[in-house]
């Protein structure tokens, strides 16, 4: 694949984001990629929307596995591209499209040239949500052909392109989603005493959840709560019945996301009785750290040596990863790739720096011959 192939074939997939496990016609763009390039070394499987791509080594004594994710998110894409979205209110606003294109470029430049182990290329449906890495690893479909090792990038836009950055040990966050349902009584605005006003309790719910990382948990552990959504009411002069808060739980420690749980539960307790209202939680899914073997990440940076590739120690993030499902069975690593976006990721401006897809392309492709 050409420098311009790989613009191009993100381009193409930049317009079509698709959520978790509804990515048809992502997995069809790709097949027929995968279907031009294979030869009889390679074997392709399904996984509901995901893909496996195995190529046979010349003399294998482990299989390597390189994982991209594949789903969009949930968001009106405001880039101004000509290659925007043509799917409205969705966007691959986490660098999903990227992910693709460099494994696609990978995977073509490791079946023109195989390397003595076996590789498989793992496409990955649903990482923004509910969840596809943990199904996939107990399908048959993969266990048919588990790795030995694993490995992934994510696109960083506050790296400079031409960097990576990883390190040994936990690298992102444990997180839970949350989905907060309030139910009280609605009526007029001028009447409030008459009501169970729900926008005033999920207005104090939110500063008060606050607390439980501020005054429930060690200061020492990292944790976040983050309500990115708030919805309640219909109209100016009425008083909302139902409110709905829509969030995420990071912590760095496996057991806080549990300590978070019980005391949020205990708070909902307290505004069930202070606003005499019914509050359901509801917690989504759920993805383990994602923590690197110290080895794996050491002969990354090993195989980086004699190219104009710069390896930078990065710090822990708060970021989530199904990918932690994964290497929590699989030993391996996780990397970011710097792709210099002035907005972050989802952000509905995202706009990653093309000259980084050829990086990442030769930055994989290196680690997986540095085993020959
Ligand atoms: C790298 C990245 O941005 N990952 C997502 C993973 C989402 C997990 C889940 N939907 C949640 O919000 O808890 C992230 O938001 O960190």
């Amino acid at each position: 694949m050409t420098a311009f192939d790989l613009q191009t074939v993100r381009r193409e997939l930049h317009q079509i984001p698709e959520l978790g496990f509804k990515e048809e016609k992502t997995q069809r763009y790709l097949l027929e990629k995968i279907r031009e390039m294979a030869t009889d070394r390679v074997d392709i499987k399904t996984w509901r929307t995901g893909i496996l791509v195995h190529v046979s080594g010349t003399n294998p004594s482990k299989r390597i596995g390189f994982r991209t994710d594949i789903d969009g998110l949930p968001i009106l894409e405001d880039t101004g591209f000509d290659f925007s979205s043509t799917h409205p209110g969705k966007m691959h606003a986490c660098g999903h499209d990227f992910h693709m294109t460099i494994a696609l470029a990978a995977l073509s430049r490791l079946i023109a040239q195989p390397v003595k182990d076996n590789v498989l290329f793992i496409f990955q449906p649903a990482e923004e949500g509910p969840g596809g890495a943990k199904p996939m690893i107990e399908s048959k479909e993969f266990l048919d052909w588990k790795p030995d090792t694993i490995f992934a990038l994510h696109i960083a836009p506050n790296l400079s392109v031409g960097k990576v950055s990883s390190k040994p040990g936990l690298l992102f966050a444990n997180t839970s989603e949350l989905f907060i349902d309030f139910k009280g009584l609605g009526g007029h605005a001028a009447y409030p005493h008459l009501t169970k006003d729900m926008t005033v309790a999920a207005s104090n719910f939110v500063v008060q959840l606050q607390q439980i990382v501020s005054r429930g948990l060690n200061p020492l552990d990292g944790s976040v709560i983050t309500i990115g959504k708030m919805e309640s009411g219909f109209v100016q002069n009425a008083i909302a019945e139902t409110a709905r808060l829509e969030g995420t739980i990071r912590t760095t420690e496996a057991s806080s996301i549990l300590l978070v749980k019980e005391k949020l539960e205990k708070l909902i307790k307290g505004f069930e009785i202070a606003y005499d209202c019914e509050i359901n939680v509801d917690y989504g899914s759920n993805y383990y750290q994602v923590v690197n073997d110290g080895k794996y990440v050491e002969l990354f940076q090993e195989s980086l040596a004699g190219s104009d590739i710069e390896y930078v120690q990065a710090s822990a993030a708060m970021t989530g990863e199904d990918f932690g499902d994964m290497l929590k069975v699989i030993p391996g690593f996780m990397f970011w790739l710097g792709v210099d976006s002035p907005y972050g990721l989802h952000h509905a401006k995202l706009a990653p720096n093309e000259a980084a897809l050829s990086v990442g392309a030769e930055a994989v492709e290196r680690f997986i011959r540095s085993f020959d």
